[in-house]
Parts: C-alpha cells; structure tokens; sequence
C-alpha cells in the first residue's frame, strides 16, 4: 500500500493506493502536513511507501519524521523517467509536469498525449508517440486570474469563480467572470486546436482543481481526470520498482 502525495504550489492533495485502486484522498495545507500524514499512517497500518511530488518549498526534510515508519521516495530531476526530455533547459521543468508527462506515457502507450493541468497555473505537456518529451506552455490558472485582476487594480473587486451568464458581460462583475472563465476557456481550446493542426492524432488528459469546472465548457469534448496526478505517482512508483 503508497501514499501518493502531490504538494502544489496551494494545497496539498493525497491518495492512498492498494496497487491500481484508490482507497482514499484528501486535501489539505502545506501548514497541516505532518499532522495529516500522521493520521493517514494511523487510519492506513499497511501503507509502506511514500512517494512525493513538490512544485512547492515543501521539501525531503518535511517528511523526515516519517522515515522510520515508511519509506519516501521524493520525486526529483535524478530519477529515471520513461520519456526522453527535449525541453531545453530540462532541469528548470517542474516536477509536477514530468509527473504528469510520465503517468501519460504509462497509462497510454505508444501515442500522442497532450496534458493540461488546471491548477494555480495551468500548464501544457505534449509527449509525442516516441515518447519524446516536447514541452508546452504555462499560463495562469483561474483563481490566480482573478487574483490578479484584484491585486494588480485599483477598481476591480477579489470575486469568486462563478458561471459567465453573458458572454457580453453587463456590469463590472460579469465582465470579470466572462473575462477569466470564458477567456481561459478560449485558450485551451485555441491551444488545442493548434497541436490539432500539428498532429491529426493525440489524446487528451485534462487534470488539476479546475477540470472538471472547465471540461463542461470546452468546445472539445475532454474527459476530466481530476486525480491524474496522483495517479501517475502511483504509476511512477511501479515503475520504478519494476526498473530497479
Ligand atoms: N478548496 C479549494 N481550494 C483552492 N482551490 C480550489 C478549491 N476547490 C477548487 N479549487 C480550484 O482549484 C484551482 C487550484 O487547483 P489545484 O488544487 O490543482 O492547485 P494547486 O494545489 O496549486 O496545485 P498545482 O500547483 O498542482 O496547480 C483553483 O484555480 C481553484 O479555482
Ligand atoms: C509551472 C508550475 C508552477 C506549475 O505547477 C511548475 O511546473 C513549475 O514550477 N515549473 C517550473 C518551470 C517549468 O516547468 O519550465
Ligand atoms: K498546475
């Protein structure tokens, strides 16, 4: 039994796996990490592994107290990855994204994959079918964009996600919310279409807390896999054990 554990740039979210089936997950602060992983180890007596992804200042020495329970595996530049990296400055690449683009190879083989992770940012990975890591493109993700457009003015206000009702927003707040949403909306699908027009086959995996918000109001008809990441921890983990 693994702890996936997934330490974003804003929270932190967490599955316990036995083998392929998720048993449980959580979310919860960077501030409340020890005291949630000591209550996950005490419901879990059978979890053996850690495995840890960090994009965050969350790092390997956070988790020491563990080391004498279960074992942790920090996911870093140094592991091995079943990809070629073309990026080109490769350890500058978060680790989140080699996560993600590692969980894509192994889940869907021998294909095309495009990754979009909706989260704090949201990033785009394209792994071709020679499993040759290419790159992809970070931007801001929703919360952040309205964030922004609070801290950065003098006029506008820190709203919360909601539905554009009008494309053509009407007042002040329906001009926000048609501004981010529908204009991050527009983006994945503008990004989509142009690595449509650069390859007539790939799949699709869209990922992270926004997905699920954004899937339903894509142009393309994507499947949101919220837990892609964690996920993929998992995969990596398997891999790793089949390749050491
Ligand atoms: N309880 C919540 N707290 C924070 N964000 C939330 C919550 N529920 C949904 N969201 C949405 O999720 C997005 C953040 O996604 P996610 O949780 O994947 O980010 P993260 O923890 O920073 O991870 P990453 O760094 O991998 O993007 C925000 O844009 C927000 O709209
Ligand atoms: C882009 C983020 C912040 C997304 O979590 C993360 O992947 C990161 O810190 N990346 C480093 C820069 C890069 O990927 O090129
Ligand atoms: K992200």
């Amino acid at each position: 039994m693994i702890l996936a554990i997934d330490v974003g740039n804003t929270r932190i979210k967490a599955s316990v796996f036995e083998v392929d089936t998720v048993l449980d997950s959580f979310v919860f602060l960077k501030t409340e990490l020890a005291e949630n992983i000591q209550n996950i180890l005490k419901s879990y007596k059978k979890i053996a592994h850690l495995v840890v992804s960090s994009v965050s200042d969350v790092e390997k020495n956070s988790f020491s107290e563990f080391e004498s329970f279960v074992k942790i595996h920090f996911v870093s530049h140094n592991d091995s990855f079943p990809f070629t990296n073309q990026y080109k400055t490769p350890h500058t690449l978060g680790v989140d994204r080699m996560v993600l683009a590692a969980g894509a190879v192994l889940q869907f083989p021998n294909q095309n994959r495009l990754v979009i992770d909706a989260g704090t940012c949201v990033t785009y990975d394209f792994i071709d079918e020679s499993d040759g890591y290419q790159g992809g493109a970070i931007s801001a993700g929703l919360q952040l964009r309205y964030n922004a457009l609070h801290n950065f003015t003098a006029k506008l206000p820190l709203l919360e996600v909601e539905n554009p009702e009008h494309f053509i927003g009407k007042s002040t707040s329906e001009s926000m919310h048609s501004g981010v949403v529908n204009g991050l909306v527009y983006e994945i699908d503008g990004f989509i279409d142009e690595y449509k027009a650069l390859y007539p086959n790939f799949i699709i995996i869209l990922t992270g807390g926004d997905a699920v918000f954004l899937a339903k109001r894509l142009k393309n008809t994507i499947f949101a896999n919220s837990n892609f990441l964690l996920e993929s921890l998992n995969q990596i983990f398997q891999y790793k054990v089949k390749n050491d």
